[in-house]
């Protein structure tokens, strides 16, 4: 197939899965461009993180097809996600804390000197090179031993950048931070969009959200109800959607709980 300016870089196409006869996703239809961050937002429970699970292969689709630059391929472990230059950070951040950040960046694949000696020198350059290609201050040499949660998520970021994806999926990667955290990671999201990368941000804060995303798909109930381009959407819409509300003549009506959509936009005021 030819590769046209136009070819999404991925693209999931009719992605079902079901758990025990449950269908947790249901017709999954994304692209992903280059330079481009689209954020998945929806309710607890509505297949987000399933989603980019089934994308790095840690589930395989009962049916459907995912392309990579409009080659079908199949992903049927992390491993091969990454071969794919796909990488992932999931929400339970698993580190070495007497560790160094370079050990802890090159925690699986450690490079090794002839004689299997871990090469140090190796992962601390790469390392820093990863680190400020992100443009953060931390030190490769710093324990994470005592790193904020913020810190331990920027290492996590640099952890995905080690084999130079394309593509990066990200898991909430602004909950539970303060502020400054959450600016922080926001801006190292922005730097990755501008080196090219497509990023897929799963996250539950709308600010966040419009702060950084390009487009914002929908997900309710295993399926993605929506696909916005943010500059064309509000806050209201999207709560609207991820509550399961329809618009009659301007105004919001929820077709499956009221309560739900007002719980959503206290939350959200
Ligand atoms: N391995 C599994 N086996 C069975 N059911 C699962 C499995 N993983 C997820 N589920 C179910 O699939 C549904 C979607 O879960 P998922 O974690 O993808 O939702 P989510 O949108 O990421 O929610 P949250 O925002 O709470 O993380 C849930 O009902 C969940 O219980």
């Amino acid at each position: 197939m030819t590769v046209s300016a136009h070819t999404p870089l991925l693209e999931l196409n009719h992605i079902c899965l079901s758990f025990d006869y449950i269908e947790t996703l249901s017709d999954i239809n994304l692209t992903m461009n280059e330079h481009e961050v689209v954020a998945l937002v929806g309710d607890n429970g509505a297949g987000k993180s399933t989603l980019l699970k089934t994308i790095v292969g840690v589930y395989t689709p009962d049916t459907g097809s995912i392309c990579l630059r409009g080659e079908n391929v199949s992903i049927p472990n992390i491993k091969a996600a990454s071969d794919y230059g796909i990488a992932a950070i999931f929400q339970d951040l698993s580190f070495c804390n007497n560790l160094d950040i370079a050990a802890n960046i090159f925690l699986g694949q450690e490079k090794t000197s002839p004689f299997t000696i871990r090469n140090d020198s190796y992962m601390h350059v790469k390392a820093r090179e990863i680190l400020s290609r992100l443009t953060s201050p931390l030190s490769a040499f710093r324990s994470m031993e005592g790193l904020s949660t913020g810190e331990k998520q920027t290492v996590a970021i640099a952890r995905a950048m080690l084999n130079n994806p394309d593509i990066i999926l990200m898991d909430e990667p602004t909950a539970s931070l303060s502020v400054i955290q959450t600016a922080q990671v926001l801006s190292y999201i922005k730097e990755l969009r501008n080196q090219g990368k497509s990023i897929l941000l799963v996250c539950h804060n709308l600010p966040d959200v419009f702060a950084v995303a390009d487009r914002i798909a929908i997900m309710r109930h295993g399926k993605i109800v929506a696909i916005h381009h943010t500059q064309e959407t509000t806050y209201e819409q999207i709560i609207a959607e991820i509550a399961g509300a329809r618009q009659v003549n301007n105004e919001f009506i929820n077709t499956e709980s009221i309560s739900v959509s007002h719980k959503l936009i206290d939350r959200y005021n």
